[in-house]
């Protein structure tokens, strides 16, 4: 059988900002299709992951490692040309622009553009088409979720990076995301940053743990799901049979100030797997 070649590999990634050593070695990569989901207790580093990997580690930060899409290394690659050839990009906080409208917002967004694209995105989200004409600040949290997922695929990606797309969002909203990925999981591979485990089932195909700045666990997401011993001492939750699944532990040793009731816990839900819409 033939091997599967990575879209993504990243070696030995190590972020150092602010004189703290956030990920110490970190190494994985991301299939060709479908979903791969980036997990790990809050503060463990995964956003970071997902800014290094697009050259948007602050600026005094220091990045070590390496970084490859297909045969191409992205060390040292600006951003603006990695979006360029297809690395797009939906942040933890959807950045839409809310003093404009949900058309500019899309506008500003397209670099090859034209109907079909267009044609495409609101066929995903029929709601960005009825609303373009009001301005991205007044849209619920959902619907700037989608605006920010939209405006990605208006150009043609070879990866996507997603952060948190569920993140606050109620049950029914984090279903339509979850929705929304699946389908665009279709044509473009997607490496996703989701504590939702629920989401995490219904979507992801493999996945990588992180604890401590470095990868704890990678393999087949339902291999880790099934094994409710290993999820809770990776993840510090149960899945099996149990209700909810937030992760919002701060990593032991993590430099994380974050709090679990922060409003950013994922959504609880009696039936997780009813949240993500199965
Ligand atoms: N610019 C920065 N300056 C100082 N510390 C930072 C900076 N960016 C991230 N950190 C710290 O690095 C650690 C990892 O942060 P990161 O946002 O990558 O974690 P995460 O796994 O995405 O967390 P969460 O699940 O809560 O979103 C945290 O302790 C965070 O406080």
């Amino acid at each position: 059988m033939s091997e599967v070649v990575p879209i993504l590999a990243v070696a030995e990634l190590s972020v150092r900002i602010a004189g703290l050593h956030i990920l110490q070695g970190v190494s994985f990569t991301v299939a060709p299709s479908g979903v791969t989901v980036l997990l790990g207790r809050n503060g463990v580093g995964k956003t970071t992951t997902l800014r290094a990997i697009l050259g948007l580690t602050p600026r005094g930060g220091e990045v070590r490692g390496t970084v490859r899409m297909g045969d191409r290394s992205l060390a040292g690659e600006p951003t603006h040309r990695l979006v360029r050839d297809g690395l797009g990009y939906v942040p933890e906080d959807r950045c839409v622009f809310a003093g404009l409208t949900v058309t500019e917002n899309l506008r500003l967004a397209e670099r090859r553009g034209g109907s079909p694209a267009y044609d495409r995105v609101f066929e995903l989200f029929p709601e960005l088409k009825r609303r373009g004409r009001q301005r991205a600040g007044s849209l619920s949290g959902g619907q700037q979720q989608m605006l920010a997922i939209g405006r990605v695929l208006l150009n043609d990606n070879r990866l996507l990076l997603v952060d948190e797309p569920t993140k606050g969002l109620a049950p029914k909203v984090v279903t339509e995301v979850a929705e929304v990925l699946e389908r665009v999981a279709v044509a473009v591979p997607v490496l996703l940053v989701e504590q939702n485990l629920a989401v995490v089932r219904r979507l992801a195909s493999d996945a990588v743990v992180l604890a401590a700045g470095r990868v704890a666990w990678s393999g087949a997401a339902d291999e880790l799901l099934r094994e409710a011993e290993l999820t809770r001492s990776l993840l510090g939750v149960g899945v099996a049979g149990e209700s909810h699944v937030p992760l919002s532990t701060p990593a032991p040793g993590s430099a994380a100030l974050s709090s679990p009731t922060d409003g950013s816990v994922p959504v609880s839900s009696s039936s997780d797997a009813e949240v993500a819409g199965r």
